[in-house]
């Protein structure tokens, strides 16, 4: 939609941790981003569930309204931070078809809807920006979308829920246990409404398929991410972790060979000299390897409502900008339509933590095992206890998920195998 008055009508839906900072840094620096864009911008409402609930003391309570349909109906851009699918979903598109652009951090919409948003914005000629949904203030969806359109994009790794690397940092240098640091991060504003979307990964699968998509020209949608959250890692976890010179993190990784493409999100170990290990609190940290730039990395906070604010803000400019100017973001581009690679195709390494008897022949039961499912073994360490078991730590080189997975199977059933004590995958030093 263009602005022909040099006004630009920006409605605001959902006014809660990152659009109360939105409003805010809006009425601070409304003629500087107004001087970047071209047009002035005008906040002609901000669309909430509770007009009369308590707001931050900046939010104008008269703009406040609780119908959103109309609201939509009276701008030029709208600013989605409702969060969830409805009515999220029936907003975004209500406003993409009838031509007005729509800035959103919801990761989980357009992992969920990619393919429906992205036909409505070709129906209305509008255009989608989504800075905000993957990895906070990090230009990550810029960096994938635009400066590398003209590269071929090879793996994408990376830390993008802040909850999670908040609680596993946590826990590892502070001793907090699990809840208390879920606590913390709750009240720090970088959690989902529902933390369980960050502590089981579904937060992180959503950015994993946000970004797979951006970088390898295919749609993904969140259902093609398998997905392991860090519920289940404990301190003793974390403690083995640090012991083998690793670091403990939830991982979103996408990889394109030549086969096709794999996506997963997993707790994986770290090595410590891996630039990821150093990405603590709720930074966020995505490395890019392209074929003609090398390795990139992109560092920065990926929670909170300040920094996410600063993301949605860039996307308003953009928007106003082209709104005033003419021109379009990019669409979406997914000619490529790489195959998705299933369990039997994706690459991964595992290291396997185990208690084993200590007599002759048990090692090399072991060690048969991988050899057999094909599993070529990078690393064994063993440490014998007072129990008269060996507890052996076993790191593969990569293979198919399926064989390792086939791998552990074998070795639960393997009589001189005591018990398996954790499998963990390693991301990084190969
Ligand atoms: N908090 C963060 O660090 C980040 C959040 N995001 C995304 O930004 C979006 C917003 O997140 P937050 O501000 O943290 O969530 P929030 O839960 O603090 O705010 C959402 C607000 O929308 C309101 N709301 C719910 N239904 C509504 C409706 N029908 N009409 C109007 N308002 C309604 C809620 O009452 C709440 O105030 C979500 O999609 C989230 O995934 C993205 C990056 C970082
Ligand atoms: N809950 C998310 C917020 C940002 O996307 C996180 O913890 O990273
Ligand atoms: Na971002």
């Amino acid at each position: 939609m263009s602005a022909t008055d040099g006004v630009v009508r920006i409605a605001l839906l959902g006014c809660g941790t990152v659009g109360s900072q939105v409003v805010r840094l809006l009425q601070e620096h409304g003629e500087d981003w107004a001087a970047r864009s071209g047009a002035r911008l005008e906040l002609v409402g901000i669309a909430v569930r509770d007009v009369s609930a308590p707001r931050a003391p900046w939010v104008p309570r008269d703009l406040l309204t609780d119908d959103a349909e109309g609201l939509v109906d009276r701008a030029d851009v709208i600013i989605e931070l409702v969060g969830g699918i409805e009515p999220a979903r029936s907003l975004v598109l209500r406003a993409l078809r009838s031509g007005r652009s729509v800035v959103t951090g919801n990761k989980a919409l357009l992992a969920r809807h990619g393919p429906e948003l992205h036909a409505a914005v070709e129906q209305g000629d509008a255009d989608l920006y989504y800075e905000a949904a993957v990895a906070g203030a990090i230009p990550v969806v810029y960096g994938l979308r635009e400066s590398l359109a003209g590269d071929n994009v090879l793996a994408v790794v990376g830390i993008v829920n802040g909850t999670t690397n908040y609680i596993l940092d946590e826990m590892s240098t502070r001793g907090l246990d699990f809840a208390d640091a879920l606590a913390q991060a709750q009240e720090l504003g970088y959690a989902e409404a529902d933390p369980s979307a960050d502590v089981d990964g579904h937060d992180a699968a959503a950015k994993a398929a946000i970004l797979a998509s951006l970088a390898f020209h295919t749609r993904v949608g969140i259902g093609d991410v398998p997905v392991t959250g860090i519920r289940h890692i404990t301190a003793e976890d974390i403690a083995a972790a640090q012991a083998g010179g690793h670091v403990m993190k939830l991982l979103a990784v996408a990889r394109r060979t030549d086969a096709g493409v794999a996506v997963r999100v997993h707790p994986a170990l770290v090595p410590e000299t891996h630039p990821l290990a150093a990405v603590r609190g709720a930074f966020n940290g995505v490395v890019v390897e392209a074929e003609a730039a090398g390795r990139l990395m992109f560092y920065g906070q990926g929670a909170g409502g300040t920094p996410t604010a600063s993301a949605v803000l860039s996307d308003v400019v953009a928007a106003a900008g082209h709104a005033m100017r003419g021109g379009h973001a990019p669409r979406e581009s997914a000619y490529a339509q790489l195959p998705l690679l299933g369990p039997d195709a994706t690459p991964a390494r595992t290291q396997v933590q185990l208690r084993l008897a200590d007599r002759p022949g048990s090692l090399a039961a072991v060690a048969g095992i991988y050899g057999e499912e094909g599993v070529s073994i990078e690393s064994v360490h063993q440490q014998r206890s007072d129990d008269g078991q060996a507890r052996v730590t076993i790191t593969s080189h990569a293979a198919t998920e399926a064989s390792l997975t086939r791998t552990v199977e074998r070795l639960v059933a393997e009589s001189r195998v005591q018990e398996i004590i954790s499998v963990t995958q390693v991301e990084g030093s190969e």
